[in-house]
């Protein structure tokens, strides 16, 4: 059986990376164009790999997962089967010092860092305002053999949650607010919660998977490395290949589907 792989990133370079990295990326590979519902088009591979480029923010790439995921639960011609994991990935801003540009992020959590509200005593997570979640952890089982296969490849990472925002960071102030609330964070992007959300909806594991290409703290576009990012996304997917798709330890991860996500 293939087991079957949604991986979501923002924009097409991001994607392009990602395909590079799995091996994917010469014309005369398979990737069938499969469109879907609400413009979107996915890049099928005979292995079981989808690709889609779901948009920046999590909305829009929640609303992208969710056409994928229920595409692929549907029966019916061109469909498929549904997936047994997806993967939010990209590039990301690194909170210092733990994650240096370059350094691979893998979730340990994915967390949405301003769902809730503010007050004058402080920020409140939408669970401590009754309703709703804010974080999906991620089991050791799914993170811990891909840290070992970006282990064995020698490539800088780490695992920790990694933070979901709608606004990049852009003061040292709300980095050191962020960091202050989750300091064992290790990266923010602005898609992971959108696409965890889907996922969950669907029962479906999920992880977040990112390379860095600037710090999290006052703005200075020029200075993030994007070219170093996405060749470290590559890179990362070159490595976690054997893990995600088709292999023995493929089935390790997926055959553990312990997760805390849950169907709705
Ligand atoms: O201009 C380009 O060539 C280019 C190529 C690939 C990606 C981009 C993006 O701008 C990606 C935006 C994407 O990156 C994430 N991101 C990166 N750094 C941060 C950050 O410090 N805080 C929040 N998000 C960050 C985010 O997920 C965006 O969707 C450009």
């Amino acid at each position: 059986m293939v087991h079957r792989i949604l991986i979501v990133t923002a924009v097409a370079a991001e994607a392009d990376s990602v395909a590079a990295g799995l091996g994917h990326d010469t014309p005369d590979t398979a990737w069938e164009p499969v469109p879907l519902p609400g413009d979107l088009t996915l890049r099928r591979h005979a292995d079981g790999v989808d690709l889609l480029v779901g948009g920046v923010g999590p909305a829009a790439v929640a609303a992208a997962t969710g056409t994928a995921l229920a595409c692929a639960s549907l029966t019916g011609a061109g469909s498929g089967a549904p997936y047994d994991l997806v993967v939010s990935a990209g590039i990301a801003g690194g909170f210092v010092p733990h994650a240096p540009i370059g350094t691979v992020v893998v979730s340990a959590a994915i967390v949405a860092a301003d769902l809730g509200a503010e007050t004058p005593d402080g920020y409140l997570a939408v669970e401590e305002l009754g309703f709703g979640r804010s974080a999906h952890p991620v089991p050791h089982s799914l993170t811990g053999p891909l840290a070992a296969a970006l282990d064995a490849g020698g490539r800088p990472h780490t695992v920790a949650p990694v933070l979901t925002v709608s606004t990049v960071t852009g003061t040292a102030g709300r980095a050191a607010e962020l960091a202050g609330r989750h300091p064992t964070a290790a990266a923010e992007a602005m898609e992971g919660f959108g696409v965890a959300e889907a996922a969950a909806a669907y029962g479906v594991p999920v992880v977040e998977i990112r390379a860095v290409s600037n710090a999290v703290g006052p703005r200075d576009r020029a200075a993030w490395r994007i070219g170093e990012a996405l060749d470290s996304l590559r890179r990362a997917f070159s490595l976690l290949s054997p893990a995600l798709v088709g292999s023995p330890t493929a089935h390790t991860v997926l055959a553990n589907p312990t997760t805390s996500v849950e169907a709705k």
